[in-house]
């Protein structure tokens, strides 16, 4: 599924200007590290693991306090470490039912196992390359460089910079593994609808597509995949924004075709923290559905085009308070899985694990939307952290974690492009 250019010829493999600059060579890894976010396991967990998550960050006490509630209701589990241990058992499957001999390691941001001590043991067992997969699918701070910074700072802890190389996958929003399964998941949605709005006695009640996602601070969506050196620009001021609508629009387009069945659609943001004069993307999903209610939408499909798997951000902002508000307005409503371990995601995965590794080497790198296949190594400076530089591995101007000779500056392209070749 390589991507049409612009003159309606495929694009052949190392030959797109935009996206040849930040490839990095394939490397003989030694093992696969599923990074993760982590939850707490237990009601003992939730505070200290809400800790984690927010020091200093500045998220007001009443916030915190309402999280907490979400998980409390849940027994205090988070359902995303039973999604990632499946994630692991499914990965680990598919590696080996095609040959690939890559042990898949688990570590996390915020609760155990940390990434600091997976990355020990994983020295201690002697590996020394690493293909980093995080459950994460765009580009900004908390989904891109928070990862490598989490990573870089692990390195730096346990002293094992130097004897641990580290990269990364690109950022896979746009590979087909991500997108078939919402493809599949909206086609049945919208017919999950318009079955419900049948059964009302209303079959041709208007339907509305909502791709949510989690809202971040506008400062961080306007850094989001933005260099120093490569000053891309995005319509949407915003490749954090770029990369969800262009998404959507080829989930859409698929659907119509495969489905004949389509609706108009937008694009929504949830879980908002932070306080409240710090402004963050918009609208939230709540008030966008009463907006489309008042309009006379009979119907929604919520697609939770920014998330992985089902935690506790889809289950409770979107479940629970979501699909209550739809509820309340008296709108037939339904919300479409996230990829999980659908088998398109987890081939999907191993396929961008395969196009890294030497023994693997699988050159194209499909992407459904014009602006990826995404940056193997990022660029300077992208999503930056503007609570201050940490170190960071996986970047083009990365000095740790690579063995310090992995990234050699790379000559410009013709467009004046830096990167690793
Ligand atoms: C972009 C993004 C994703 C999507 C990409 C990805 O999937 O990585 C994501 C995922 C997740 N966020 C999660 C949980 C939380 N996020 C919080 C807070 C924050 N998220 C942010 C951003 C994102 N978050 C931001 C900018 C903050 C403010 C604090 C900060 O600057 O870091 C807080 C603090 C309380 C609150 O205010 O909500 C919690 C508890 C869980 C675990 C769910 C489970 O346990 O099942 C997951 C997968
Ligand atoms: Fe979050």
């Amino acid at each position: 599924m390589t991507r049409p250019d612009p003159a309606g010829g495929a694009v052949l493999p190392g030959t797109n200007p935009v996206t040849e600059a930040g490839r990095m060579a394939p490397k003989n890894y030694d093992g696969v590290l599923l990074a993760s976010f982590g939850g707490p396991e237990g009601q003992d967990d939730v505070i200290p693991f809400l800790r984690n998550v927010t020091r200093g960050r500045g998220i007001p006490d009443e916030r915190l306090e309402e999280v907490s509630q979400h998980y409390r209701a849940n027994g205090g589990i988070s359902p995303i470490n039973q999604q990632n241990r499946e994630l692991k058992a499914a990965l680990e499957a598919e590696l080996r039912a095609r040959g690939i001999e890559l042990p898949v390691l688990w570590g996390n941001r915020n609760w155990d196992p940390y990434i600091p001590q997976t990355l020990q043991d994983a020295y201690d067992a002697g590996h020394r390359k690493l293909l980093m997969v995080t459950t994460s699918a765009y580009s900004c701070y908390s989904s891109c460089r928070q990862y490598r910074e989490d990573i870089g700072i692990a390195l730096t802890e346990t002293g094992l910079d130097g004897r641990l190389e580290v990269d990364k996958v690109r950022q896979y929003f746009d590979h087909p593994g991500f997108v078939e399964p919402f493809i599949e998941g909206t086609a049945a949605g919208l017919a999950d609808v318009r079955a419900q709005l049948a059964a009302a006695g209303t079959p041709d009640a208007p339907v509305h597509i909502l791709f949510a996602t989690h809202s971040i601070p506008t400062r961080d969506a306007e850094a989001a995949g933005r260099s120093a050196d490569e000053p891309r620009e995005f319509d949407e001021g915003s490749a954090y924004v770029a990369q969800h609508l262009a998404t959507g629009a080829a989930v859409i387009s698929r659907v119509q075709a495969e489905s004949g069945l389509t609706a108009p659609w937008s694009l929504v943001y949830q879980s908002r923290s932070g306080a409240p004069h710090v402004p963050w993307l918009e609208p939230d999903i709540n008030d966008a559905i009463a907006d489309l209610a008042g309009q006379g939408i009979k119907g929604i499909v919520i697609v939770p085009l920014g998330f992985v798997s089902d935690h506790m951000e889809v289950v409770w902002d979107l479940d629970t308070e979501a699909l209550e508000t739809c509820r309340n307005l008296g709108l037939a409503a339904t919300r479409v899985p996230t990829p999980g371990t659908h088998r398109k995601f987890v081939n999907g995965l191993v396929d961008l694990i395969s196009e890294r590794t030497l023994a693997n080497n699988i050159s194209d790198r499909p992407a459904v939307t014009g602006l990826g296949p995404w940056y193997d190594v990022c660029r300077p400076g992208c999503c930056a952290n503007f609570r201050g530089e940490k170190p960071t591995i996986a970047g083009a101007d990365t000095t740790v974690g690579t063995g310090h000779d992995a990234y050699p500056a790379a000559p410009a392209d013709a467009a004046g492009r830096e990167g690793t070749p």
